[in-house]
């Protein structure tokens, strides 16, 4: 995004006030330190509760350190001190002095931030041509006890998506609950080459102010803030699906890495889920214990979170399985079961969607449109994207499978009488299975397993999805023909049996009857 000033947001420190240190020497001192690291890009003094007086003295303090630092001083709010010191530029918020008369007050070169929580703020920031735009709170925080709800990455994504459209719209940083944990995340979620959605940088208070050593800190963050590969994101392969071939090579990469999967899935299901990756040569591990979760993160290739039989304490439990396997660098499906069933299901399905990186989200339509429907609540609502009824069209289904894909940046499945799989960019529709499998307790479930190895083995994450899937549906068709229409105890074993059947021959034929489409 273009700005006609030359400055750069990239790690935006914005103060806390001089009365939450010991002293004003403490607090300068903390500046100071923080500026000598060379990765502030751009100071904010932001004092809401100084004299004109006070705050007009304080700041020239600390412009002298920003000049020193050769950094872009900004004053939050307050015009009289920001003309007086000759700060370059001046933050304001909505309910602050209108941008049209500190425009008018103030130099040409002194560049003037505008706050936005929400696409009607961001997009009149843009109307009113703001030099920039901060864009908040992202995450919770609790440095701003007036803010607004937080958007969360996959906001702050739709907000920047719809920004991009416009010429010459302001370059924007994000500010609110960021630190060295989301930073990459955010990152990665805001700065997507295929969709021209750019955000220009990270604006922070507690993550530098509140650290004992505002340098280091500092420096992590550009660190994180400049990464262009990350540890969660799935490598560039492309397997061209549907094929014969792409489901071979799935299938054989399979058989030959046996992935190690952490189950951590609910008490009906643990026997079928492990008995399906099983025979599907790869190995479950079955642990749902907290202390468990960093060093099973490193040696397992994927993890399932499935919250079909949750309680309280389950979402801290699966973000922090999120942040571990994010961190390791390994595959995560989340299967939202009966998402919209109870508040505590729905409030669990929203943390874990907005602390980092799924891989793949697996449900069925009505759980696909409760995840679809939390968005509603925010940004989407908006845009006046609805919720779509899980009896609606296939055509209608796939467009929102593919617009969640595309709002979490990950791979949705959706089953069903079709299944629908889409990584935002690529949609299929899946024509496989048997009535049978729903009259099978955890067949559904069991799938989370299936698509981790896949995934974990396959490189191409939807491409892996649609072969898991259509060889999971296949050997359920097989295994209906054996035993008739009428025998769900038998069809489960025999069902096992040709799972295992489909990855030991990938290579024979074991694609025939394959009902995959690639929409146009
Ligand atoms: C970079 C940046 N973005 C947003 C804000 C929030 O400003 P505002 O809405 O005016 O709220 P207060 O900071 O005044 O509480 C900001 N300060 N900086
Ligand atoms: C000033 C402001 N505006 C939106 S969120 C926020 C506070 C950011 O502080 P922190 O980085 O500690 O969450």
């Amino acid at each position: 995004m273009e700005s006609k000033h030359n400055f750069d947001l990239s790690v935006y420190l914005v103060t806390s006030p001089v009365a939450s240190f010991p002293s004003e020497d403490a607090y300068l001192k903390h500046l100071e330190t923080a500026l000598s690291s060379d990765a502030i890009t751009v100071l904010q003094l932001r004092e809401k509760k100084l004299s004109d007086d006070a705050f007009l003295a304080l700041a020239r303090k600390v412009k002298k350190l920003t000049d020193k630092a050769k950094v872009p001083l900004v004053i939050n709010d307050n015009l009289f001190v920001c003309k007086e010191v000759g700060a370059e530029g001046l933050h304001i918020g909505w309910d602050d002095v209108g941008y049209e008369t500190a425009r008018k007050e103030l130099p040409e070169s002194t560049f003037i931030g505008l706050s936005a929580s929400t696409l009607d703020q961001a997009l009149a920031c843009a109307r009113l041509k703001a030099d920039y735009i901060g864009l908040g709170p992202i995450f919770p925080t609790s440095s701003k006890p007036d803010a607004n709800p937080p958007c969360f990455a996959y906001g702050a994504r739709e907000i920047l998506e719809e920004l991009s459209k416009l010429e010459g719209a302001p370059p924007v940083v994000g500010i609110g609950g960021i630190d060295e944990g989301n930073t990459e995340y955010l990152q990665w979620m805001c700065n997507d080459g295929r969709s021209g959605v750019t955000l220009d940088g990270v604006a922070v208070i507690s993550a530098i102010m509140a650290s004992p050593q505002p340098d280091e800190a500092a420096k992590r963050l550009k660190e994180l803030w400049e990464r262009t590969t990350y540890t969660f994101a799935p490598k560039p392969v492309t397997l061209e699906v549907p094929s014969g071939t792409a489901f071979r090579t799935v299938l054989g990469k399979v058989r030959e890495k046996k992935p190690l999967v952490h189950n951590m899935t609910n008490t009906v299901v643990q026997t079928i889920s492990a008995n399906m990756l099983l025979a599907f040569h790869a190995s479950p591990i079955m642990s749902l214990a907290s202390s468990e979760v960093e060093d099973l993160s490193k040696i397992c290739d994927g993890v399932v979170l499935n919250i079909g039989t949750l309680d309280e304490s389950t979402s801290t439990l699966f973000t922090k399985a999120v942040a571990a396997y994010n961190a390791a660098g390994k595959v995560v499906v989340f299967d939202p079961v009966g998402a919209g069933a109870t508040k505590l299901r729905r409030e669990t399905t929203k943390r874990i969607l907005e602390s980092g990186y799924i891989t793949v989200i697996k449900g069925n339509a009505s759980e696909i449109a409760t995840v679809a429907g939390d968005l509603a609540g925010s940004v989407a609502e908006q845009r006046g994207v609805d919720a779509v009824k899980s009896d609606s069209s296939v055509d209608v289904q796939a467009e929102l499978v593919l617009k969640v894909a595309k709002r979490y940046r990950t791979t949705v499945v959706q089953t069903g009488e079709v299944d629908i799989v889409s990584d935002g960019t690529r949609t299929w529709t899946l024509r496989n299975g048997t009535p049978l499998q729903e009259l099978t307790t955890g067949a559904g479930c069991a799938l989370g397993g299936i698509l981790a190895a896949s995934v974990a083995a396959g490189g191409d994450v939807a491409g892996s999805c649609v072969v898991g899937l259509t060889a999971y549906n296949l050997a359920a068709e097989r295994a209906a023909k054996v035993v008739g229409d009428s025998s769900p105890g038998s069809f489960v074993g025999v069902w096992v049996d040709e799972v295992h059947k489909a990855v030991k021959d990938a290579g024979a034929g074991g694609y025939d009857g394959a009902r995959v489409e690639l929409l146009k």
